[in-house]
């Protein structure tokens, strides 16, 4: 994929103590960390930790209770989560946000249409610079499907394909509005271990080649150590640790959390 090796538009994410309350139970109490621009920051913890909960007042599907999230200057408390792709902040989801039944290639053109100028009436018209348009976005979106190792697999349906390949076409469809921060929500849940290592790869990947943020939420532990720049460690709801990977694997507090939730992550 022909990138720019650092973009220059990058912000910060900023959580900036963000308390999300479900009654009288405190998912996420008082939480701050701020992902620096062209890093990849996993957000760790044990089950019931917070981290889907915080993912999630971060991509506006739950409004936090208290506190804020900025991305650059914009203030993203309060935004509604289609307006994620306009500021720049690609998702990709847990269970993957695909139609099964429609090509790697249609699949990727959807999440491309954030970025699409032309109204129903040019579209439908098919007047010649929509025409023009519509090739220049549909060769990204497959230079965006071969840099994820899709290429071969363009035309067929989501549902025929491996469960890896399947989270890569959905990482493919969150990349292609062209985002300055990517948010991975749980990357290698229900991989195997070459899965596992060949998204890690990826995700390396996507940092070097793309000089773009990533903030990805995971269970696994080994996983984020051997990728991420830095870490943050949710546990019960509170921070309790936030550092490079070596710094929070020696936490005490961390180790103990883990131990503690029983994980074979540990
Ligand atoms: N919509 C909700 N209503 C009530 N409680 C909730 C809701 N969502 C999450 N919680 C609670 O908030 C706490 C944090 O949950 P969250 O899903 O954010 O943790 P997590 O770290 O993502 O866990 P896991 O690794 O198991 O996905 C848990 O006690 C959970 O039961």
């Amino acid at each position: 994929m022909s990138a720019p090796t650092l973009r220059e538009d990058l912000v910060e994410l900023q959580v900036d103590s963000v308390t999300l309350a479900f009654g009288g139970l405190r998912a996420l109490d008082d939480v701050s960390f701020t992902v620096e621009p062209g890093t990849v920051h996993a957000l760790i913890g044990p089950n019931g930790a917070g981290k889907s909960s915080c993912f999630n007042v971060i991509s506006g599907v739950y409004r936090a209770t208290s506190g804020r999230v900025r991305f650059g200057d914009t203030e993203l408390t309060g935004q509604r989560p289609h307006r994620l792709a306009k500021l720049g902040i690609g998702r990709a989801f847990q269970n993957t946000a695909l139609s099964p039944h429609s090509t790697v290639l249609d699949n990727v053109m959807l999440g491309r249409h954030a970025l699409t100028t032309g109204g129903f009436l040019s579209c439908g018209l098919r007047l010649p610079w929509t025409v023009r348009q519509e090739r220049r976005h549909t060769e990204r979106a497959v230079e965006i499907c071969e840099f994820l190792g899709l290429g071969k697999v363009l035309h067929a349906p989501v549902a025929a394909l491996s469960y890896g390949a399947a989270k890569r076409t959905d990482v493919a469809r969150a990349l292609a509005i062209e985002p300055t921060l990517l948010l991975l929500d749980e990357p290698a849940a229900g991989m195997n271990a070459v899965e596992t290592a060949e998204m890690a790869a990826t995700i390396r990947d996507l940092r070097d080649a793309l000089g773009i943020s990533i903030l990805l939420v995971e269970h696994d532990m080994n996983l984020v150590m051997g990728i991420a720049d830095r870490v943050t460690v949710l546990d019960f709801g509170k921070r309790i640790a936030d550092g490079t990977p070596s710094e929070v694997q020696a936490d005490p507090e961390v180790v103990k959390a883990y131990l503690g939730s029983g994980s074979e992550d540990a």
